[in-house]
């Protein structure tokens, strides 16, 4: 997003932060802050248009170890691969079929001791459509239903529910993708969504997952109005030992512009960037979360490589509307639905690969099933189908 014309360019510039608190103050949580960052304040510093310019890293960086005598630029250390984790698939799993089992109260439950008639289907319209899978998604799956019962002259209720999960399986899979955790070094993650989504929380879960993976990971605190957020984050960053770039109050596109600078001045592997929770029809908002992207891209331009929002499970129909809206402000390359441990709107995400109401149906790169910081799963849509319906 670097074809920002000269007057954005001003307008973008990061707007004046609070004079910075002095840097030998100690920090919450047993975190020091990093003495080798520049303490100018941000306002002063308008963005520069070309690399060359670029500035140090100048927010307050929070360090979940001492950072004395560490050069600005001292690549962090990729993370030691993690011990193997114990199979934890079935729990998670278990999680995720009890959660979406309020879902399949309607929807798994109807196939019990029924005879394979215009009744069932019908009963199956209606779960589908209480599960906020849509008109579109609905239509399309009962329409696929239909034609294998014929076809195949099922005639078993089991068959006929076996038969469904295989169609919603099929019908779920363009969601499914895998990260490309190594596109780009540092890749530059912005994460976005509405108030109490799951944003931070889900950053704390992927922090873990990258650095599962030995990749060296570093934090930006862009939620800067919520100093609990910010908290928050660097909490996570402490738990997850990695850095935390900060700033209290200030402009969030200031704290991710410098997080992608020190990020790449540091050898970091990625890069993710929190925002503050905002609802779509927070028009004003919305035009920070897109101003939040230009600047990024000034600090790389092939940045942010993955604009993420984060969904609530919960949300049903409604989370159509969201990423229909943050996908117009800031183009998104994938989402993250948490919560899907406890919801009974699991039918959700078929409507998103239905295209439902004009959504683009945006991959779905993970899923939540817990607020635990291993409860994070990737997406597969033939999973996530069985457990909507088992
Ligand atoms: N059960 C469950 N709870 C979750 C999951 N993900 C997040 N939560 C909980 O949801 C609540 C909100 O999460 P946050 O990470 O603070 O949400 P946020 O989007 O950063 O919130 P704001 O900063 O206010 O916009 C917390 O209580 C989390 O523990 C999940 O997958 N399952």
């Amino acid at each position: 997003m670097s074809d920002t014309t000269p007057t954005e360019a001003a307008a973008d510039a990061p707007s004046p932060s609070p004079s910075s608190s002095p840097l030998s103050q100690p920090t919450t949580h047993a975190i020091t802050k990093n003495p080798d960052v520049r303490p100018e304040p941000l306002g002063e510093h308008p963005v520069p248009e070309t690399r060359a310019e670029l500035p140090q890293a100048r927010a307050e960086t929070f360090e979940t170890q001492p950072a004395a005598l560490k050069p600005a630029d001292a690549p962090i250390p990729a993370a030691p691969p993690a011990e193997p984790a114990a199979p934890a698939k079935m729990s998670w799993m278990a999680r995720l079929k009890q959660g979406l089992s309020k879902t399949g109260q309607s929807l798994g439950g109807l196939f019990v001791g029924v005879k394979v008639d215009e009744n069932l289907f019908e009963e199956l319209e209606t779960a589908l459509i209480m599960a906020d899978a849509g008109v579109e998604a609905t239509n399309h799956l009962l329409t696929a239903l239909r034609t294998k019962v014929r076809k195949d002259r099922l005639t078993d209720a089991e068959q006929v529910k076996a038969a469904l999960r295989d169609i919603l399986a099929e019908h779920l899979r363009p969601l499914e993708k895998n990260f490309p955790i190594d596109a780009a070094k540092p890749l530059i993650v912005m994460i976005a969504g509405v108030n109490g989504a799951g944003k931070t929380t889900s950053i704390g879960k992927l922090a873990n997952t990258f650095q599962q993976q030995g990749k060296s990971v570093l934090l930006a605190a862009g939620d800067t109005f919520r100093a609990a957020a910010r908290e928050q984050l660097i909490a996570w960053g402490a738990r997850n030992n990695v850095t935390v770039i900060s700033q209290e109050g200030g402009d969030p596109a200031a704290v991710a512009f410098d997080a992608v600078n020190a990020g790449r001045a540091r050898g970091a592997d990625v890069v993710m960037v929190d925002t503050a929770g905002r609802l779509p029809t927070q028009l004003h908002l919305m035009e920070e979360l897109k101003k939040i992207r230009r600047v990024i891209g000034k600090a790389d331009g092939n940045a942010p490589h993955e604009v993420l929002l984060v969904v609530d499970g919960n949300t049903g129909q409604n989370a159509i509307a969201q990423i229909r809206a943050f996908d117009a402000a800031i183009n998104l390359t994938g989402l993250v639905v948490t919560k899907l441990d406890g919801t009974a709107k699991g039918g959700t995400l078929a409507a998103v690969a239905a295209g439902s109401q004009g959504v683009r149906p945006v991959p779905v790169y993970w899923i939540g099933v817990g607020e635990g910081i291993e409860d994070l799963q990737p997406f597969v849509a033939a999973e996530f189908a069985a457990a909507l319906l088992d």
